[in-house]
């Protein structure tokens, strides 16, 4: 599904939780959505799930409003860190409800799923652990094979190995039937090989889409003398610079060998390195 962000605002009083942001997610992929604390993801998350209105601007999903539409509300599962669920519901009615709602849910993943994390079928949400509703969430989010799947830090209190199992079961699942995958996460560095493409919230505004191996395989980080790599990145394209005393680093789109051979400092730019640098209010050029 297309999905179209256009001059996208969202305010509470005064506060701009998003600003004139406009993007658009072409086709299905697995989309990192990052950004610190209060950078506007839920927001976002929030209006494309059409649970809120936007301020100014919108989102069009296939060239429609997701606002109060069920056709298209059937078409998109959100799942948050929390809360997802009724607490006096039991794990089965849960599954009843969502397979009701979702056309695309797949029974049988529900199934293994539940196995898999080992929940009980008849226990009250209120009576399970935090790891344990969050594998809920995660089941309800894999299940609903939704066209738009969003996972906005589904993970709180699930254990290493069980984050890494879901991470795995979305894998096998995407590649199995592609789907629009929309994650927020603040673990960058554990999930960020699962991201095909990047985008960066900073304070509301979108400061970064990108696709991830263009990330990964094409920016480097040239460090030295100032004035030497101001002068070697003067015809590349620069995504930011840091000066420290005399010295600089600057993230630009280029070859690690190539400024090595002119005797800079280069190394690779974690996604989660540059998400911390573009996210970063002090941050100088
Ligand atoms: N219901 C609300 N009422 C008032 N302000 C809100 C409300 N929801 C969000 N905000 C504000 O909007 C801004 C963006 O919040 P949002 O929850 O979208 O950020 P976020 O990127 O998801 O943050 P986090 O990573 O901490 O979850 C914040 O300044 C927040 O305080």
């Amino acid at each position: 599904m297309r999905i179209e962000v256009k001059n996208l605002s969202k305010k509470y009083k005064k506060q701009h939780a998003l600003n004139n942001v406009s993007f658009t997610l072409e086709e299905p992929k697995i989309y990192g959505l990052l950004g610190r604390n209060g950078a506007g993801k839920t927001t976002f998350m929030d209006i494309l799930s059409g649970n809120i209105l936007a301020s100014e601007g919108k989102i069009l999903i296939n060239g429609k409003n997701p606002f109060d539409n069920q056709e298209l509300t059937e078409s998109i599962c959100l799942m948050k860190e929390g809360d997802n669920f009724k607490k006096d519901l039991k794990v089965k009615n849960v599954l009843k409800i969502f397979s009701y709602f979702y056309p695309t849910w797949d029974h049988k993943l529900a199934d293994d799923l539940i196995n898999e994390y080992n929940l009980n079928l008849n226990a009250k949400i209120k009576s399970l652990s935090k790891g344990m509703e969050s594998s809920l969430g995660i089941i309800v989010g894999l299940a609903s094979k939704a066209p738009i799947t969003i996972f906005d830090e589904p993970y709180i209190g699930l254990d290493a190995p069980s984050r890494q199992k879901f991470y795995e079961i979305l894998l096998e699942e995407y590649q199995t039937e592609k789907r629009t995958i929309i994650f927020s996460t603040h673990l960058i560095d554990e999930v960020s090989l699962l991201f095909e493409e990047v985008l960066i919230l900073q304070e509301g505004s979108l400061v970064l889409q990108e696709n991830a191996d263009t990330l990964r395989d094409s920016t480097c980080a040239v460090s030295g003398n100032t004035e030497e790599v101001e002068l070697y990145i003067k015809d590349k394209e620069v995504i930011g610079k840091k000066r420290l005393a005399g010295t600089m680093t600057a993230y630009i789109y280029g070859s690690i060998e190539e400024a090595k051979k002119q005797g800079f400092t280069a190394e690779g730019v974690p996604i989660q390195e540059l998400m911390i640098y573009l996210t970063d209010g002090k941050r100088g050029a």
